[in-house]
């Protein structure tokens, strides 16, 4: 099947209480992982490309890779979205270059001055067939070139949130209820706002909801990263089960990078230290290529229950 939009994979993970993931996409072995694990897990999945991303890999080549992707995967449900767009012509021109979906972060904005930015971007893509979801409130870490500090992040404000959808007429929300973007998300123990997250959803009822920065930071993989050469102390992310909780409450769409960064970064470290003479990059690519597939066939199990989903 060709590229999808969103629309039908969260109408089935909302009914369904599960989430489908997201994962951020730079090069070519990320998206053959990324869709390997997809094929064998029989999980619709979506592709997001960040403007860095973009910057780093060029959009003619990423979508070029994506239509690979999507030939060697026919029957997997697969979405092309902008992550945090943060301006009217990058949204459009990730829109009329093939994108399935967009995001327009207007959080950093007045609320005002969000749905201003909002209304013109749902207008534009939902013209040319492509859907978007937006942001309210504002997530602490580090996104593209904007570094929030966590005393400015503030949490979405539920009735605010009716307001912002009915007025923007968008596809999906992006909410802040404590997670936060990179591999440093948490100083004590992890915690979520579920009651404003039940709330939100409460009032939207069948909207899908968005969580960003959502990586886990899985123990095993920072630490096999600083076993071969790394420095990542006191990384700390979002435990498994609260993005299951999350997924059977409106939240259809999980946003996952640096886990990937991590999974990817152990690997090459110690194919690198393990095999000193190696120096044929689909050594240790294809060790990064590797690990990207098995977590994200871990992420789809465990944490998103989106497996044999299609
Ligand atoms: O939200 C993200 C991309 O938009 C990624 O979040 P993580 O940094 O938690 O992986
Ligand atoms: O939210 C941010 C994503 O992790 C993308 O990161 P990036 O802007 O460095 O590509
Ligand atoms: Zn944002
Ligand atoms: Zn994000």
């Amino acid at each position: 099947m060709p590229l999808v939009t969103t629309t039908e994979m969260f109408t089935k993970a909302y009914e369904g209480k599960y989430a489908v993931g997201a994962f951020n996409v730079n090069n070519m072995e990320i998206i053959q992982g990324i869709i390997e694990a997809a094929r064998e897990e029989q999980a619709p999945v979506i592709l997001q490309v960040s403007a860095g991303a973009r910057n780093y890999a060029k959009h003619i080549y990423l979508t070029k890779l994506v239509e690979g992707a999507v030939a060697d995967a026919p029957d997997v449900p697969i979405a092309l979205h902008l992550d945090h767009g943060d301006s009217f012509e990058l949204c459009k021109a990730c829109v009329d270059g093939g994108f399935t979906s967009v995001m327009i972060d207007g959080s950093q904005y007045t609320f005002e001055e969000n749905i201003a930015l909002t209304q013109k971007v749902a207008a534009y893509a939902h013209a040319k067939g492509a859907v978007v979801e937006a942001e309210l409130g504002t997530l602490a870490g580090i996104e593209d070139d904007v570094n929030v500090a966590a005393e400015n992040a503030s949490f979405t404000d539920p009735a605010q949130a009716v307001e912002f959808v009915e007025r923007t007429g968008i596809d999906s929300l992006a909410i802040a209820i404590g997670t936060s973007h990179g591999a440093y998300k948490f100083k004590g123990t992890p915690q979520l706002d579920f009651q404003r997250l039940e709330k939100i959803s409460q009032l939207l009822s069948g909207f899908p909801l968005v969580l960003h920065g959502a990586s886990t930071v899985i123990p095993e993989f920072v630490e096999k990263c600083n076993l071969y050469g790394g420095k990542i102390p006191g990384a700390q992310g979002v435990p498994e089960e609260m993005l299951l909780k999350a997924g059977k409450m409106g939240v259809c769409k999980i946003n996952v990078d640096t886990d990937l960064r991590l999974a990817m970064t152990a690997s090459i470290r110690e194919t690198l230290a393990e095999n000193p003479a190696a120096f044929d990059p689909r050594s240790y690519l294809g060790a990064g290529r590797d690990a990207i597939r098995t977590m994200v066939a871990h992420k789809m199990r465990n944490m998103l229950n989106c497996s044999h989903r299609i």
